[in-house]
């Protein structure tokens, strides 16, 4: 059970974020095309797709990572044209942590950057560390702690810079199945009080109803688009056997699996896009 500190910290307020007609290409290669999504201020929004989409690419963009080619994306009403201190990303791997810092360093980080002072920082550091669950751990050093707190970790020092946008991209992917669900349960609350505004990639369905204000389900690539966005108009902590719950599922599966059937098509994988096929039955 995680040791929740109560904080004082005031209520980040989320920045809202908007994709218009968003297209990236790799050369020759269109990976996103007319992309348009409008995710409000303090929304928790889930993108779900085939292994390949462009799930990745579109939320690099959203950081200011890859350069958009047509469309635009903007964050609170301006233009994204690269990283910005209002856009915050967790990614999958804790590597991103640095392992030669304390855990307090860690998160401290950001607040350093922009020149704040020592004391300061040490402040916002465990401000933030606290709510993760996560004061207790200041003084040690990344390589000493599980899978599960190093993505704590990320977050806090991800929230510590104050970013009205938190983009997250498949964040529990590497995590054993328990301490994923530990860390969905935590993603929850941590949003709850932080207020920002989430954008959250993932292949997980049940992840994703767990999780979200909204799901956008993207087609299968080249040329990915948004194919459909659901609603999920659930009670939070989300009951995952609630029967609309159970009724999202079935819908989204089907969704999902006609982009996967297609994608496994145009890539001339016949047999195995039938076997997908009698897998949904
Ligand atoms: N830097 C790059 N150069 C060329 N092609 C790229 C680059 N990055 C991504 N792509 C291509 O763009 C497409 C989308 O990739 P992306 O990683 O965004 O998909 P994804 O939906 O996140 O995949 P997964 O679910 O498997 O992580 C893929 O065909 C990929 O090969």
């Amino acid at each position: 059970m995680t040791e929740v500190v109560e904080t004082a910290l005031p209520k980040v307020r989320g920045a809202a974020l908007c994709a218009d007609g968003v297209g990236i290409r790799f050369d020759s290669f269109q990976a996103v095309q007319n992309i348009s999504l409008d995710i409000a201020a303090g929304e928790f929004l889930c993108l779900l797709g085939p292994s390949g989409c462009g799930k990745s690419t579109l939320l690099s963009a959203m950081a200011g990572f890859v350069t958009v080619d047509e469309g635009s994306l903007s964050v609170g009403g301006d233009r994204i044209t690269g990283p910005d201190p209002e856009l915050g990303m967790v990614f999958q791997s804790s590597e991103a942590l640095f392992d030669w810092m304390t855990v307090r360093q860690n998160v401290a980080f950001g607040p350093r950057m922009r020149g704040a002072s020592r004391a300061e920082q040490t402040k916002l550091a465990d401000e933030y560390l606290g709510l993760v669950g996560l004061r207790h751990c200041a003084d040690r050093f990344p390589g000493q702690l599980s899978g599960g707190m190093r993505q704590r970790v990320q977050i806090a020092r991800v929230l510590a810079n104050e970013p009205g946008v938190v983009l997250m991209d498949e964040p529990f992917g590497a995590l054993d199945a328990q301490t994923r669900q530990v860390m969905q349960e935590e993603t929850d609350r941590i949003w709850r009080a932080s207020g920002c505004t989430v954008v959250f990639v993932t292949h997980d369905i049940d992840e994703a109803i767990l999780l979200a204000d909204r799901i956008a389900v993207m087609t299968a690539g080249p040329a990915a688009s948004v194919k459909s966005v659901y609603p999920v108009d659930l009670p939070r902590p989300r009951d995952e056997d609630d029967p609309s719950a159970v009724e999202l599922r079935r819908q989204l599966r089907e969704d999902i699996g006609e982009e996967v059937r297609k994608a496994l098509r145009d890539q001339g994988l016949d047999d195995a896009s039938r076997d997908a096929e009698e897998d949904d039955r």
